[in-house]
C-alpha cells in the first residue's frame, strides 16, 4: 500500500487555497484605505476652499460626494466582513475534522495529545486569520501611500511620519522579544496544569478514596502557578511597552500637530493641510498600534499554527480511498516485530501465524508477555516495526488509519472499557443510528439483554448518567455487545472474561463456540483456562515471543507435564 508522503506545511497549503479570497479582502482593504482619504480631502477642501471662497454650492456638492463615498465605504466593509466570515468557515471546515482525526490517531499511538488545546488552537488561528490583527497587518503597507501624500504637503511631515513608524516598529520588536518565549512557556505550563486537573477528575474515586486530593491539588496548583507567573511576566513586559506605546501614540499625534502648525506659521503649508496631515499621520500609525496591542494574540496564533501544522504533518494517511469489502476473516501475520509507538524496546518478536474463517485463537501467557500489544496489532492500532498483519490480504494498520469503515467489519473489546454520551442502544450500535434487531441480538449474545431491560429506560437509558452505576461485569458485557454489533466476521477480545463470574464465563464460552462455528474468526486473550475451550488454536506468549502455537490439543500436549514413568517399567 502506498502512503501519502507527509504534506509539508499542510495549513500553509490550505491558506494557499484561500489565496483568492484573501486577495479579495486585500483589494477591499485597499479600497477602504483609499476611501478613508475622503474625510481628509473633505476637511482640506472645507478649510482651504469653502471657508475662503464662501461658496455654498461647493459646500453642498462636496458634502454630497463625501456622503456617497461613506456609503460606498460601508458597502466595501460589509463585503470584506462577509468574505472574512467565509474564509473563517472554510478554515474550520477544512481543518476541524482533519485535526479531530489526527488527534485520534496520535492519541492511539502516543497518547500525548490534548484535544482541548487542539480545538482551542484552531479557534485562535481562525480568529487571527479573520480578525482585527490580520486586517491591521493588511492595512500596514498603506503607510507608504500616506507618507507619500504627507511628502506632497511638505517633506518634513513625511520625515516625521517615517521616523514615528520606525519608532513604533522598534517598540513592536521589543515587545515581541520580551514576550514571545515567555508566552510560549506559559502555554506549555497551562497545558500541563489542565492535563493534571483532568486526570485527577477522571480518577476521582481513587483520588478521594486514597486521600490523594491534597497532594494532587498541590501538584496541579504548582503547574498552574508557574503558568500564571509566566503569563504575568509576559503581561508586565507587554504592559510597560504598552504604556510606552500609549504615551508614544498620544505624543506623536500632538507632535504632528505641532509640526504642522509650525510649518503653517512659517507659511509653508495651509491650515487645512495641518488638519489633513494630522489625520494622515494618525492613519499611518493606527495599524501599527493595533498590531502592538494585539501582540499577545499574534504570538498565540503563531504558536497555534506551529502546533497544528506539526500535528497534521506527521499524520500520514494511506492513499487508497477504496472501501474495504466485508472481509471473510482470513488473517495472516508474517514475521511481525513490534516496538510500541514512542518506545525503544521491542515487545513482540517474530510473531507468525494464520487463521481461517471459523478459527478461534486463544492467546495466553504471563503478565507483560505481550498479549495486549499483540491484540493492538491485530486490530490495526499500532504499526508493525517489521512484518505484516493482513486481513483478507489488506494491511490492517493502513486500512484502520484511513477514513474507511474497516471498523464496521471488526469487533474489538479492549481491556479499558469506556462509553460515550448517548443511550445504551447507541453505545452498543457504536454511536451510529441503532438497528434495534441488531442491538438486541448483540446484547443477547453478550448475555446482557436482561440486565439492560432492568435499567430505568431499558435500551433508551442514557449511559452517561448510568455509567458509574454499572457493575464491572455489566460494563464488560455491554462492551462485548458493542464488539459483536453487526456480527463482524473478525472479532478480537482482550480478556473478555476478566470481570465475569463462572456462570457468565460458561455462557461466553458457548456464545464464542457458536460464533466461531458460524464461520467467523475470533481472537481472544485470557488468564483463565475455562475460556480456552472456546478456541480451536492456542498461542502461548512468553517475554514477547511465540513460545508455542498450533491446534489446541497439540499445544496443550506439548506444555502438559509428561506422565512419570514407573520405575523399571
Ligand atoms: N505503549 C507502550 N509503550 C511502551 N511499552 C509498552 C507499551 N504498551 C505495553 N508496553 C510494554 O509491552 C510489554 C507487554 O505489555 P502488554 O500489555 O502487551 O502485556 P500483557 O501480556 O497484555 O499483560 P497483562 O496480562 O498484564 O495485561 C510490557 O513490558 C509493557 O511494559
Amino acid at each position: 500500500m502506498f502512503l501519502h508522503p507527509p504534506k509539508s506545511k499542510p495549513i500553509a497549503a490550505l491558506l494557499d487555497q484561500c489565496r483568492k479570497a484573501f486577495w479579495l479582502v486585500a483589494a477591499g482593504t485597499f479600497l477602504a484605505e483609499l476611501i478613508s482619504l475622503a474625510p481628509i480631502l473633505y476637511t482640506l477642501n472645507m478649510y482651504d476652499r469653502v471657508l475662503t471662497s464662501r461658496s455654498e454650492v461647493t459646500l453642498i456638492s462636496l458634502t454630497g460626494v463625501v456622503l456617497a463615498m461613506y456609503a460606498f465605504w460601508g458597502m466595501v466593509e460589509w463585503l470584506r466582513g462577509r468574505l472574512l466570515i467565509r474564509i473563517s468557515m472554510r478554515i474550520d471546515w477544512e481543518l476541524a475534522t482533519k485535526l479531530f482525526d489526527a488527534s485520534f490517531r496520535r492519541h492511539v499511538t502516543r497518547r500525548e495529545i490534548n484535544v482541548h488545546q487542539v480545538l482551542g488552537d484552531l479557534v485562535q488561528l481562525r480568529q487571527f486569520m479573520t480578525g482585527t490583527p490580520m486586517l491591521a497587518l493588511m492595512s500596514a503597507p498603506f503607510a507608504v501611500l500616506f507618507i507619500v501624500i504627507c511628502a506632497l504637503f511638505h517633506p518634513y511631515l513625511a520625515m516625521f511620519c517615517l521616523a514615528a513608524t520606525l519608532v513604533l516598529l522598534f517598540t513592536t520588536y521589543l515587545t515581541s522579544k520580551a514576550t514571545t518565549s515567555v508566552l510560549a512557556e506559559a502555554n506549555v505550563q497551562q497545558g500541563r496544569a489542565n492535563k493534571l486537573a483532568a486526570a485527577s477528575l477522571q480518577q476521582s474515586e481513587a483520588t478521594l478514596g486514597l486521600g490523594m486530593r491534597d497532594a494532587l491539588r498541590a501538584r496541579w496548583y504548582r503547574a498552574h502557578q508557574q503558568f500564571l507567573g509566566q503569563q504575568a511576566q509576559a503581561s508586565e513586559a507587554q504592559g510597560i511597552l504598552g504604556g510606552f506605546s500609549g504615551f508614544l501614540s498620544r505624543a506623536l499625534q500632538s507632535l504632528a500637530t505641532a509640526l504642522g502648525v509650525f510649518l503653517a506659521i512659517n507659511g509653508l503649508i495651509t491650515g487645512g493641510m495641518v488638519m489633513a496631515a494630522t489625520f494622515l499621520i494618525t492613519k499611518t500609525l493606527t495599524p501599527l498600534q493595533l498590531v502592538m496591542g494585539a501582540w499577545k494574540d499574534i504570538t498565540a496564533a503563531r504558536q497555534a499554527y506551529a502546533r497544528l501544522d506539526a500535528l497534521l504533518e506527521e499524520d500520514v494517511l494511506p492513499e487508497t480511498q477504496v472501501t474495504l469489502p466485508a472481509p471473510s476473516g482470513k488473517l495472516v501475520v508474517e514475521g511481525m516485530t513490534v516496538v510500541p509507538p514512542g518506545a525503544e524496546a521491542t515487545v513482540l518478536q517474530n510473531i507468525q501465524f494464520s487463521l481461517e474463517p471459523g478459527d478461534a485463537l486463544a492467546i495466553v501467557g504471563p503478565s507483560a508477555s505481550g498479549k495486549s500489544s499483540l491484540v493492538r496489532m491485530l486490530v490495526g492500532l499500532w504499526k508493525p516495526s517489521q512484518g505484516h498483519v493482513r486481513l483478507d490480504g489488506a494491511e490492517l494498520y493502513d486500512w484502520a488509519r484511513a477514513a474507511i469503515p474497516v471498523g464496521q467489519h471488526v469487533g474489538y473489546l479492549s481491556q479499558d472499557i469506556g462509553f460515550f454520551e448517548g443511550t445504551v442502544a447507541e453505545n452498543i450500535a457504536r454511536m451510529g443510528a441503532p438497528e434495534s434487531d441488531q442491538v438486541i441480538h448483540a446484547a443477547k449474545l453478550a448475555g446482557v439483554h436482561e440486565a439492560i431491560l432492568s435499567f430505568p429506560q431499558g435500551y433508551e437509558t442514557q449511559l452517561g448518567e448510568l455509567g458509574h452505576m454499572l457493575t464491572g461485569g455489566q460494563r464488560q458485557r455491554i462492551a462485548l455487545a458493542r464488539a459483536m454489533y453487526g456480527s463482524p466476521r473478525y472479532l478480537v477480545l482482550d480478556e473478555p472474561n476478566s470481570a465475569l463470574d463462572e456462570a457468565a464465563e460458561r455462557a461466553l464460552v458457548a456464545v464464542l463456540q457458536a460464533y466461531r462455528a458460524a464461520g467467523n474468526t475470533i481472537i481472544f486473550t485470557t488468564h483463565r483456562p475455562m475460556l480456552i475451550s472456546a478456541a480451536t488454536k492456542l498461542m502461548v506468549l512468553a517475554a514477547g515471543r511465540q513460545a508455542a502455537y498450533g491446534p489446541i490439543k497439540d499445544v496443550l500436549a506439548t506444555i502438559a507435564p509428561q506422565p512419570v514413568q514407573a520405575e523399571g517399567g
